[in-house]
Order: C-alpha cells, then sequence, then structure tokens
C-alpha cells in the first residue's frame, strides 16, 4: 500500500504487547486508551495483543467506512487459539470462520416468533415469588430461552436445562473475550495456565450433547426452526448434517440469551397501554418512548461493547489513507461524543432519530448490533422480546428503590457481552 499512513499506538513491551494496559472491564480499558492516545489518526490507535496487531476504531466515520467499503475484507474473525481448541462439531454463527459454511448457517438462521404467553409467565413467575425477592435477570432469561426454544423446537425448556444453557454461554462468552491472555501469549497456552485448554474441551462436550438433545427431541409443531432445518435436510440436493443443525440452533438460543435478558434487566420503562389487558408485540408500534427507552438501554450498557473481534483477511486504507494490515484484528469503541451528556439516561435523544436516515444517525444505532455481513440477525427478534418483557413488566408492577442508594448498574467482567455486577432485583 504505496503511500498509506501508519497509525500510532502507545509504546508497546516486549512480547506481551500493550496486553499490560488492559484492565476489566475491557472495553473500559479501550476507551480509556483511545482517549489518551487515539485523536492523531481519524480516531485509529493501534495496538498490539501479544504479536498480534489489533485496531481499535474510535471514530464514527471510520467505522462506518470499515464496515461498509471494507465490510468483506472484515467478515472474518479471528482464528484465536481458544477458538481452534472448540473442536469442528461445535463451531458458532458468531464465531464462524466467513465463508461458504457462514453463508449456509446464516441463512438457515432463520426468525419468527410468538412471544405473548411468555410475558405472562414471566409476570406471573414474578408475582408468586413475593414477599421476598427474585432476581429479575434469571426470570427475563427464563422468558427469553422460552421464547427462542418455542420458536427453535416448539416447546418449553424445562429449569435445569435452562440453568444448563445459562452456565454454557456464560462460560461461551467469557472463553471467546477479545483480549484473553492465553490467545496471544503461547507460553501460557502451553503451560495450560488456568486450565483454558481443559475448560474449552468440557464446554466442547457439553455444547455438542446439549446441541444433540435439542435436535433429537420431538418437535411438536412442524413450524419450527428444527422441523424447516429436518426437511430441507431431506429435500436438499445438498443435504444439512447434524452439526449444521445443531449449530443454527445452538446460535440462535446462545447469541439471543443473554444479550436480550441483560437489556431487559437493565432498562426501565414507562407503560402506556394502561392497565385493562396485557401488553402485546403489536403494541409496540405506537410506543415509541419504548422503543426509546430499549435503544438508549443499548446505548449506555451495550451487551457487546467493542462488538465480538472482526478480523482483515486482505490489507486496506481507511480514514483518509491509513494502512490497516492483513491479520490485523478490529475492535470498535463507542464514541461518546455523538451526544450531549453521553451517559445520562435521556431516551428522548432518540425520540427525533429515525433509525437508518443518515450516516449519523445509523452510526448511533449501529452499536448495539454492529453493522455490515455480521450483523446481528437476531436484532428484529430482540426489539421486539426486550419491548414487550419490558413493557409487561412496567405494566403490572410498580418499581422502586428498595432502599436509599442508587439502584447499581455497575458492569461485571466478562468476556464478550456485558453483564450488570450487581443483579436487579424485585422484591
Ligand atoms: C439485545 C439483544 C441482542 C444484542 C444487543 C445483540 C448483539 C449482537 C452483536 C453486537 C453481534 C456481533 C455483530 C458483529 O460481529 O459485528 C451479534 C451477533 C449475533 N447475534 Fe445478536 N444480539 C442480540 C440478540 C440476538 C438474538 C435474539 C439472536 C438470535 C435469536 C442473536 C443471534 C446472533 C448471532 C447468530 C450472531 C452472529 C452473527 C455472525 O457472526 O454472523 N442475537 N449480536
Amino acid at each position: 500500500m504505496a503511500g498509506a499512513r501508519g497509525i500510532p499506538g502507545p509504546p508497546a513491551r516486549p512480547v506481551v504487547g500493550h496486553l499490560h494496559l488492559l484492565k476489566k472491564p475491557l472495553h473500559r480499558s479501550l476507551a480509556a486508551l483511545a482517549a489518551r492516545h487515539g485523536g492523531g489518526a481519524g480516531g485509529l490507535l493501534l495496538l498490539r495483543f501479544g504479536a498480534r496487531p489489533v485496531l481499535l476504531v474510535s471514530s464514527p466515520a471510520a467505522a462506518c467506512e470499515c464496515f461498509t467499503a471494507h465490510d468483506v475484507a472484515l467478515a472474518g474473525r479471528p482464528g484465536l487459539a481458544s477458538r481452534r481448541l472448540l473442536p469442528d462439531d461445535c463451531p458458532a454463527i458468531a464465531t464462524a470462520s466467513y465463508g461458504p459454511l457462514w453463508r449456509r448457517l446464516r441463512r438457515l438462521d432463520a426468525t419468527a416468533a410468538a412471544r405473548d404467553a411468555g410475558a405472562r409467565d414471566m409476570v406471573g413467575k414474578l408475582w408468586r415469588a413475593g414477599p421476598g425477592s427474585v432476581a429479575v435477570k434469571a426470570t427475563a432469561y427464563e422468558f427469553v430461552v422460552n421464547v427462542i426454544t418455542a420458536m427453535v423446537a416448539g416447546k418449553r425448556m424445562q429449569q435445569e436445562e435452562v440453568l444448563r444453557l445459562k452456565a454454557m454461554t456464560e462460560a461461551a462468552h467469557a472463553a471467546t473475550g477479545a483480549a484473553n491472555r492465553h490467545d496471544f501469549i503461547p507460553v501460557l497456552r502451553l503451560l495450560d495456565l488456568g486450565r483454558t485448554a481443559r475448560k474449552l474441551a468440557a464446554l466442547a462436550k457439553e455444547r455438542h450433547q446439549f446441541g444433540q438433545s435439542l435436535c433429537s427431541s420431538e418437535a411438536e409443531t412442524p413450524r419450527t426452526v428444527i422441523g424447516d432445518l429436518l426437511r430441507e435436510q431431506e429435500r436438499s440436493p445438498e443435504p444439512l448434517d447434524d452439526v449444521v443443525i445443531r449449530t443454527v440452533c445452538l446460535s440462535l438460543l446462545q447469541g439471543g440469551t443473554d444479550t436480550s435478558s441483560s437489556t431487559i434487566e437493565t432498562a426501565e420503562i414507562i407503560s402506556t397501554v394502561g392497565t385493562s389487558r396485557l401488553l402485546q408485540e403489536s403494541d409496540l408500534a405506537n410506543m415509541p418512548y419504548l422503543r426509546c427507552i430499549v435503544t438508549e438501554t443499548l446505548w449506555l450498557h451495550p451487551v457487546a461493547p467493542n462488538l465480538p473481534p472482526h478480523e482483515a483477511s486482505r490489507g486496506f486504507t481507511v480514514a483518509g489513507g491509513h494502512a490497516i494490515g492483513r491479520g490485523t484484528v478490529v475492535l470498535v469503541d463507542r464514541d461518546p461524543r455523538v451526544w450531549d451528556e453521553p451517559e445520562k439516561f435521556t431516551p428522548e435523544r432518540f425520540l427525533e432519530a429515525k433509525v437508518d436516515d443518515d450516516e449519523g444517525t445509523r452510526w448511533r444505532w449501529m452499536m448495539p448490533f454492529g453493522m455490515g455481513r455480521r450483523r446481528c440477525p437476531g436484532e428484529g427478534l430482540a426489539l421486539r422480546t426486550v419491548g414487550v418483557a419490558l413493557g409487561v413488566m412496567v405494566q403490572c408492577f410498580e418499581w422502586e428503590r428498595g432502599g436509599r442508594e442508587e439502584v447499581d448498574l455497575s458492569e461485571g467482567s466478562a468476556g464478550i457481552t456485558m453483564p450488570m455486577a450487581m443483579p436487579l432485583m424485585a422484591m
């Protein structure tokens, strides 16, 4: 790339690169580094995780350019060591390499839903739990799982299975975080400090068994994802194998549950439908403020603040001629300057904004679900599910603080997703 300009970064250490500068939660560390060093190259900062170049993009314009003009080059995921330890028979759409298998999985990643009954169940559960307290996220989690299992397999999931899925999803998110040291420092892998290899092998086995039990269970209605996939398996000239079916089902469940339930937990809402009947999905179109609250929650508490890592499959130039090398891992950082008072809960800021009207609003909206061809395929489903769940919870309960203290919205230290440090409890 003749004439291309290099991208600045802070001084790196031998072997670790910049890993020593990263603390949990990762996105706060990265935002601090971007604020300190990233102004000079159009909002780009070049770091090294071990020997691996990592580009942090914190300018809206550069991020838009990356995921539009260079979207194909950035559609890959880095082949990190932890992912290579997960055998081929339990992949996930989110970590699959860009290519024919990923394309096929995405195509199959169908969406359909019937959620109102699930919302009623969730409210009933919170109600029956009192007096005392019940973790909102656990209840919201069960609700989301049941919405998605109904879509995938046409049935509800037993409580033990919900807990098993939750543990598996949290372990997978932690293992696929963007800055796991064992991914970038070979000696740590060699010694298997932290027993990462063993944990990943156990996780692979668990995913395999869980996916298999999901797929081999009898689907109760023909209009389910599994039903469609099994029919396609029989009919298609290029039949689907079990790995593909398992992956689609698990990706829907694992991609959708922790993300949506964290968002439900974090939001507060004002209902507009009154109390004569329970809120339904069709009400959402007439509730712009509810939609703004969900959007604002995703802005303030994105579940994947830096997006899962993307990898440049070829070199290109961006932001006025800065060179991005092949193999660079790309992470995105929210730019707080797109809003006045970016950290203040202000749902009204989205009242006027149309989702896709110009580059600015697109940027403001793009972060929670990504952008380009790896953008979240569950976005529509997630917005409807979160909207219905929040609406019903606010419609049916009065929410107030349990004591004098502010509700603690601080972040936990997860891997690729970002849960709250203190779970929200309904008393
Ligand atoms: C509030 C809820 C949700 C949020 C905030 C969210 C966010 C995201 C983000 C940021 C990505 C990565 C985009 C990128 O790589 O640039 C993603 C990917 C993905 N999401 Fe979601 N998601 C949510 C709900 C869902 C639901 C309900 C499903 C499925 C039913 C789902 C399935 C997936 C899958 C399969 C991928 C991988 C896409 C790929 O790599 O090609 N997500 N999501």
